[in-house]
């Protein structure tokens, strides 16, 4: 019923395809398809309507009364969305202006490019939290280090980059001499995000993956169901190469919350060390016999790693610390009304 890849190469499929539908995600879809249901992908989300990228085009649907973010595979039943399928990965950040919920910034993000640009690189603390934040989506980070033309030592920055993203693949691009934009395109698995500073190259670097496709930032030509070139927003937009290139806005600066298994992943050298602290619950801070500090102390590690760390901890810790003030509220709030309704029935039953 559903266009499976393995047996169906209907123009249709291949098309679901290039938004990246393959037989997991069918798989997922059989179970809850009724009659006459059509795969999509959401590309952009307003409030209570999404556009959503299907085989023979794009429609724009009524999401109510899910919460849908960009990436989300659906069930459409005509114009309104019947169902969701399970997220494999969520990229979420700590809203700002002051509320306190996570804001989902796309949905089956396999690989989150975190750009860096080579001549500030040794600022990593803004990788650093972006690795996190990747590893916490449950995607794969790869640090990409732009505008190498600039840089008169590219080694010297991956060399200190490594340090920074123990574990993840850095691959280092200039879109002016071209050097390194397939290496991009080859780490560029699945469904990708690039991520990044604003200046970072991002939109430069999408353009360069994108090759001929490209009408102007901000637009590309696409190929809708019926082979036609069409003008879209540059949401989620096949690659030439294979994958997707997901354009999620505000994914500049970003807050972390409940992230710290992102936080542990992105500083496992750190974790590592205070595996030996004596105190398991140790902030490495001035705790005796902390393994932590003594190896930094022993120049193993960079004191801003160890800095770097008790920071973004602390600021995941101050995020579910106000979510919890928030529910607190929350609770408050409840417990007035139902004692307001019972006081409200005692009262209807005393008369
Ligand atoms: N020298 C050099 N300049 C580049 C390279 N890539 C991008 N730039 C320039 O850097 C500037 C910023 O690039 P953008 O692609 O707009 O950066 P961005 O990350 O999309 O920025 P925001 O949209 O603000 O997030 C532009 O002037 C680009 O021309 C590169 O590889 N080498
Ligand atoms: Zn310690």
């Amino acid at each position: 019923m559903f266009p499976s890849l393995s047996h169906d190469t209907s123009p249709d499929t291949t098309v679901l395809a290039s938004y990246g539908w393959d037989d997991s995600w069918s798989a997922l879809a059989g179970p809850l398809a009724a009659p006459g249901a059509v795969p999509g992908r959401v590309a952009r989300v307003d409030r209570g309507r999404v556009d959503v990228l299907t085989g023979t085009g794009r429609v724009r649907a009524d999401s109510r009364p899910h919460a849908l973010a960009v990436g989300d595979w659906v069930l459409l039943d005509g114009t309104s969305v019947a169902a969701v399928l399970p997220r494999r990965t969520t990229l979420a950040r700590a809203a700002t202006s002051g509320r306190s919920e996570a804001q989902v910034l796309a949905a089956n993000v396999d690989t989150v490019l975190v750009t860096v640009p080579a001549e500030s690189a040794a600022r990593a603390g803004r990788v650093e939290r972006l690795v996190a934040l990747a590893w916490e989506s449950g995607a794969t980070p790869v640090v990409v280090v732009t505008k190498t033309d600039r840089c008169p030592d590219v080694a010297a920055v991956l060399e200190d980059l490594a340090l920074s993203a123990p574990g993840v693949e850095v691959v280092a691009v200039s879109v002016v001499t071209g050097d390194g934009v397939d290496d991009v395109a080859a780490a560029a698995r699945g469904t990708t995000v690039l991520v990044g500073p604003s200046g970072a190259g991002k939109s430069t670097l999408a353009n360069a993956l994108l090759g001929d496709d490209v009408l102007a930032v901000g637009e590309v030509r696409a190929v809708d169901g019926k082979g036609r070139h069409t003008t879209v927003h540059r949401e989620l937009i096949p690659l030439p190469t294979g994958g997707v290139l997901v354009d999620t806005p505000g994914l500049r600066a970003v807050g972390l919350r409940d992230a710290a298994e992102g936080i542990d992943r992105a500083f496992a050298d750190v974790v590592d060390l205070a595996d030996g602290c004596r105190f398991t619950d140790c902030a490495h801070e001035s705790e005796p016999g902390c393994a932590v500090r003594a190896a930094v102390e022993g120049g193993e590690l960079p004191e801003r790693r160890r800095e770097a760390y008790r920071k973004l901890q602390r600021e995941d810790e101050w995020a579910a610390a106000r979510t919890d003030a928030r529910l607190a509220a929350e609770r408050r709030g409840r417990w007035k009304r139902i004692t307001r309704d019972q006081r409200a029935a005692y009262r209807a039953r005393g008369r």
